[in-house]
């Protein structure tokens, strides 16, 4: 479980002081929760926060009642929690293969690699001996990026909108590696997104915007809401009703 208490984050903009996170008190004890909200509300600030790569200016976090507030990315990730960035590091001479069994941290067959990659809709026979380098596409590293996070299966899993920059057709089979995800990991599944398809495979929805949270509930009781209009404008809706 991981609880944020009083989380806020300001930063120096052109000499002027901005809280860009107020105050954030959450509990995530869902197995798969969604993060969404307007563009800029703070969305993947909190989300690196929670991962260790920014550190708050005010507040604590903790997993499974320990405060690991003052702990590294690295120890964080010793303890369970895994982020997916927008794009895997690059390591010259590192192929998909290499990248997938360090993820994993144990030794994997061919065929196990190869059923991760083909869970992420990637023909492993083409990318398994591929460096991981800018011969790439966008789309390409985004998913041996979330083939890693699958082979990793730990405690936390956080994916910063896994959808962008994927093709449609990629989209769909994005969407059942996700709900395979949902199935199959025992860890919690924290996803940011826009994406209704993938907030309909939420236990939890969290709205975030302005800064602060501004709604949480079942998908039942958030998805009505969210359909019909523009997120932005649904947000001003929750934010009224929250006040
Ligand atoms: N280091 C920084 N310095 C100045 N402003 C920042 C910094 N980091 C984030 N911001 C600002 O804080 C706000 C929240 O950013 P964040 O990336 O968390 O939003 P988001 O909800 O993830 O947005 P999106 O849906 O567009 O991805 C934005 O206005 C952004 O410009």
């Amino acid at each position: 479980m991981l609880e944020l208490r009083n989380i806020s984050y300001e930063v120096e903009d052109d000499k002027e002081s901005r809280e860009i996170l107020k105050n954030v008190n959450l509990t995530i004890d869902d197995h798969f929760v969604a993060i969404t909200g307007p563009n800029g509300g703070g969305k993947s600030t909190l989300a690196k926060i929670i991962a260790g790569i920014i550190t708050p200016t005010s507040g604590q976090i903790f997993l499974d009642g320990e405060d690991i507030t003052g702990l590294s990315i690295t120890e964080r990730a010793r303890k369970g929690i895994s982020y997916a960035f927008q794009q895997p590091v690059h390591f010259k001479g590192l192929t998909v293969k290499d990248l997938i069994t360090l993820a994993a941290n144990r030794d994997m067959s061919i065929s196990e690699i190869c059923d991760v990659l083909s869970e992420v809709g990637l023909c492993a026979k083409e990318y398994i001996d591929r460096e991981i380098n800018n011969s790439l596409s966008g789309g390409e590293l985004k998913r041996i990026e979330i083939a890693m996070i699958t082979a990793r299966g730990t405690k936390l899993s956080i994916f910063d909108e896994p959808e962008a920059g994927i093709d449609l057709w990629s989209f769909n089979s994005l969407i059942h590696v996700f709900e395979k995800m949902r199935k199959e990991i025992n860890g919690t599944i924290l996803i940011i997104s826009h994406q209704e398809r993938i907030l309909n495979v939420a236990d939890k929805i969290v709205l975030i915007a302005d800064g602060t949270v501004s709604a949480i509930g079942s998908k039942e009781e958030i998805m009505p809401k969210l359909l019909g209009t523009n997120t932005e404008g649904t947000c001003k809706t929750l934010i009224e009703k929250a006040e």
